[in-house]
């Protein structure tokens, strides 16, 4: 049986619109209908402010359109990038399918940085590690997908909007290096609200509606954690292989065990552990001090079988350029700390191009 339009729409003429004038069928609120095979998709527009006490109409709005005969997937997400009602095309996010062409990702390795817990300074390793591998000559592509606290508009010192035709969005390509982020496209405080599923479409958007044309490799910010969204996120994107950020300290250390176990869990190849704010390096004396102490991530990569990539000093320096939107190694190529993610840039495109973890494909074709 062949869903329309109309038949979503008579499901939704029973949910009230979100300003409680008539019902959702008839609202302003409501974007597009994306409907792919029993797969339907669409959003309501809202403000950051309206989106938490939106949560019980969204739900009910997907339970309306559940109940249709011949829907098998539904998809309500609540969007805030642009006001209510100002124009009824497909928001940025939470669309996908019939209406959209989908561009072809042409990408050798898709790799994932990873944390199993947030703050450990996966953002910035992730964004490092991919300017190095651009230092190589390679061409690369940086998405993060880190939904609920986006970093690479603040780490590359982007304010503006990538371009977008409607349908296909152009990339900010920033010190060489093509970049997506969710925090291009929507207000920050969108994403807070969001539940797994709204998290996957606007991954899956990002990396299917961006021209991110030819890539050596595909560096992914992934969201902190072990959740669904990330267990989904590993999966539907085929990854080549993993990178797990980890600080020395035992609590991190566990946390990145839970990381690597998701990744297997997966059949996604563990590329290996990089150990963050490893020790101290003082501004002044160059003294070394190990403050959470010091070998744990190495020792608990061997425990766990898996690669021990490499060691980032916690440095002052890493920190105020990250701040000011330029990332160390884009700027300070030459400095210790520049040296240390281009040594593990070094290890991941090695292991990429051997294979490591036997599932890397020559080149990834997401359709
Ligand atoms: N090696 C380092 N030395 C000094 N500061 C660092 C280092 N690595 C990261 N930081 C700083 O630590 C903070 C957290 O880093 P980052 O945002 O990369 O972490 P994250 O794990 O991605 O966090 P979240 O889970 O919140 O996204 C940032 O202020 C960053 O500049």
């Amino acid at each position: 049986m062949t869903l329309s339009r109309d038949d979503i729409l008579r499901a939704l003429a029973a949910v009230p619109a979100p300003d409680g004038r008539g019902s959702l069928a008839d609202s302003p609120q409501i974007s597009e209908i994306a409907i792919n095979d029993g797969r339907v998709s669409f959003a309501i527009q809202t403000t950051p402010d309206k989106a938490k006490s939106l949560e019980t109409l969204r739900a009910a709005a997907e339970a309306a359109v559940k109940s249709v005969p011949g829907v098998t997937d539904v998809l309500v997400a609540l969007t805030a990038d642009r006001p209510a009602g100002a124009s009824k095309a497909s928001p940025q996010v939470a669309t996908s399918g019939a209406e959209i062409r989908q561009a072809k990702l042409d990408v050798r390795h898709i790799i994932a940085i990873a944390s199993g817990k947030g703050g450990v300074g996966k953002s910035t390793t992730a964004a490092n590690i991919a300017l190095a591998l651009a230092g190589k000559n390679l061409r690369v592509g940086l998405l993060d997908a880190d939904v609920y606290g986006p970093s690479v508009p603040i780490l590359f010192g982007l304010t503006h909007k990538p371009e977008s035709d409607g349908k296909i969005i152009q990339p900010i390509t920033a010190y060489g290096i093509k970049l997506m982020s969710i925090g291009f496209l929507i207000d920050s405080n969108t994403a807070m609200v969001w539940r797994g599923p709204m998290v996957m479409s606007a991954i899956t958007q990002m990396l299917k509606d961006v021209d991110w044309g030819s890539l050596d490799v595909l560096v992914v910010d992934m969201p902190p954690g072990t959740g669904d969204a990330q267990l989904t996120m590993a999966q539907q994107t085929r990854l080549s292989g993993a990178v797990i950020v980890s600080t020395p300290q035992d609590i991190a250390l566990a946390d990145a065990r839970r990381g690597v176990a998701m990744f297997r869990k997966v059949d996604v190849p563990i590329l290996g552990v990089v150990e963050n704010m490893s020790y101290f390096c003082c501004p002044n004396c160059g003294t070394r001090t190990d403050i959470f102490g010091h070998g744990g991530a190495e020792a608990e990569a061997e425990r766990l079988g898996v690669a021990f990539l490499g060691e980032i000093p916690l440095h002052a320096r890493v920190r105020e350029l990250s701040d000011a939107g330029t990332p160390i190694v884009a700027v300070e190529p030459e400095s210790e700390h520049a040296k240390a993610y281009s040594a593990i840039a070094d290890m991941i495109w090695t292991r990429l191009e051997a294979g490591t973890g036997q599932r890397a494909a020559p080149k990834i074709i997401v359709n």
